[in-house]
């Protein structure tokens, strides 16, 4: 089992509860797509598999392991196996592409290499394959703020395919990006998880991206799970009733993005 939730639901420290009774799990090799309204919990959830929030009731296993009940050091061996693509790409602007998809790996590297991997590119050709494989390898060297905001999303997700992690997540990887480097992204995101058996979760506004390559969809709505479905049985009903603002004002027929 790559991750288990059991009854877990999630307050944040101003008291909102973003998240509310969560059962789901997933296998090794399963990938997924989280949907849902803004705010429905997407961020949220994908935070707690990546353990950077801790669960305020129920129980959460990650690659067979409780992470709430290790020492220290085997939370951060764990993390080390967690990848998680930012909505912004938490990115230093002066820092060198190369050095941020190097930082992939500084959870999996001794820190000496860590440090000197942040003074001098140990690895080139690694960061290189990674960034090929999305169409921006002639921007290797290049200062991360010299890059749109659709090529720095491309460095995020270039960093966690050179972290080669057991749980691959996405929150928003493609928000900025066109249609077609959109589904590019998706698909090279998609290969690596396969080949790898690895699960892959990405959170996505773009319900036709989330239907066209996973085989899996999770409605989120008002932090439930308002279904969890194969792709082949979410129909414009469905979704009708996801995006349904809680006024009851819904979407015009059509105008959710499928
Ligand atoms: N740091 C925080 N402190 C307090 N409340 C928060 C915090 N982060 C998120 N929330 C609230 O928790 C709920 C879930 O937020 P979350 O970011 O998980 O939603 P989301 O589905 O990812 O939204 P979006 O699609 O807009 O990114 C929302 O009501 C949000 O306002």
């Amino acid at each position: 089992m790559a991750f288990a939730f059991k009854q877990v639901s999630f307050s944040h420290s101003n008291g909102k509860e973003a998240l509310k009774n969560i059962n789901i799990s997933a296998s090794a090799g399963e990938s997924i797509a989280i949907i849902g309204s803004s705010g429905s919990g997407k961020t949220s959830l994908l935070n707690l598999i990546a353990t950077s929030l801790r669960p305020s009731i129920g129980s959460i296993s990650l690659l067979g392991i409780d992470p709430w009940a290790i020492s220290k050091g085997q939370l951060r061996r764990l993390r080390s196996q967690i990848g998680l693509v930012h909505q912004a790409a938490p990115i230093p602007p002066r820092q060198r592409v190369i050095t941020a998809v190097l930082a992939g790996r500084l959870g999996q590297w001794p820190l000496w290499k860590s440090l000197l991997s942040l003074i001098y590119p140990i690895d080139i050709a690694g960061p290189q394959l990674c960034l090929q494989k999305l169409d921006l390898a002639d921007r290797l060297f290049d200062r991360c703020d010299r890059l749109s905001g659709g090529q720095l999303q491309r460095v995020g997700v270039a960093r966690v395919l050179y972290q080669k992690p057991y749980l691959l997540l996405a929150d928003e990887p493609v928000s900025a990006m066109d249609p077609v480097l959109s589904d590019l992204t998706i698909q090279r995101l998609l290969e690596d998880a396969r080949s790898r058996d690895a699960c892959f979760v990405a959170s996505l506004h773009a319900v036709d991206i989330a239907l066209r390559w996973f085989p899996r969809i999770i409605g989120l709505k008002d932090g439930e799970v308002f279904f969890d479905l194969p792709a082949s049985e979410v129909n414009e009903s469905l979704l009708q009733q996801l995006y349904a603002s809680e006024r009851g004002v819904l979407p015009k027929q059509g105008s959710v993005n499928t």
